[in-house]
């Protein structure tokens, strides 16, 4: 016997600019939105029978009606919105998952001040979120970021780690820390507001890798996930990925001369890859 054991589909890659105007300045948003349904498709699958599909032009269709119509200021209750909308109208679809990259674009600065209209893409750090509800459930909302590159050039070493026939690293307790950072976290409620909420979260981790003083990624990452669930009470769970991109010390001691930590070589690969989940635990009685 072979069975449909699993199955959703959807639109991916749904490439979306909003401007909104108001008479003192526009706002712009840039998204890539990605619809995923699970639902009664065992005809489609089996049978060839497409009467209860949704077809994903559409689900592309109502992604940009969707944003025309929205009032929403966040990603997460556009996200919620469509959502909502997808399985009001599709009886047959028994959950809606939506996806949502957002990109850095940033107001331009012109002679010093904000120009209401003008926008500069800030770098390649992305903001995510995914949301996802079955018919009659309640919202389960991920969001995160991905891509913040950052690179602390002091407090960072690594050292007492296994020594064995085949270790060659050098222990050191002043290396360069650089990553691209990749988190999702978990919110407790859906009725918040998720770009003030997001802030926190950012800042909170940043402000720790700054200041870390790191034996390893692995510390770090966690310091990192600790600080933004004590500081963020809307949050429970977090997931941080961070690659090691390791800096290479030259050596120029072959051209007699001295290297005192300042001349690296950066390299992409390979890299370390850590990676963690950090979640808040229920109080004890
Ligand atoms: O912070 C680090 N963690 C590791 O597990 C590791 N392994 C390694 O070679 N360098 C590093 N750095």
């Amino acid at each position: 016997m072979i069975e449909l054991a699993e199955n959703r589909y959807g639109k991916s890659r749904v490439r979306l600019m909003k401007v909104t105007r108001h008479p003192h300045g526009n706002e712009l948003r840039e998204w890539t939105v990605q619809v995923l349904l699970k639902g009664d498709f065992h005809s489609a699958h089996a049978e060839g029978d497409n009467s209860k599909i949704l077809a994903t032009d559409t689900m592309k269709n109502t992604v940009y009606s969707i944003a025309r119509n929205s009032t929403a200021t966040s990603m997460e209750a556009y996200a919620m919105e469509l959502a909502d909308f997808l399985l009001g109208r599709n009886p047959q679809v028994s959950s809606a998952a939506i996806r949502i990259e957002s990109a850095m674009w940033k107001r331009m600065t012109v002679d010093g001040k904000p120009h209401p209209t003008t926008f500069m893409h800030g770098s390649g750090e992305t903001e995510t979120t995914h949301v996802e509800r079955a018919q009659a459930g309640t919202f389960r909302i991920l969001s995160g970021l991905d891509n913040l590159v950052i690179l602390k050039t002091a407090n960072s070493g690594f050292e007492g780690y296994i020594k064995e026939s085949l270790t060659t690293l050098k222990e050191t307790s002043d290396r360069i820390f650089g990553t691209a950072v990749r988190a999702e976290w978990h919110y407790t409620k859906t009725n918040i507001d998720f770009d003030a909420v997001r802030t926190s979260v950012r800042e909170t981790m940043l402000g720790i890798f700054a200041d870390h003083d790191s034996k390893s990624v692995q510390q770090t990452l966690y310091a990192m996930a600790k600080s933004a669930l004590e500081a963020v009470p809307e949050i429970d769970e977090m997931e941080l990925a961070m690659p090691n991109k390791h800096c290479l010390l030259v050596d120029l001691s072959r051209f007699g001369q001295d290297n005192p930590n300042e001349i690296f070589v950066p390299t992409d690969e390979p890299h370390g890859y850590i990676e963690a989940r950090v979640r808040r635990t229920p109080d004890a009685e």
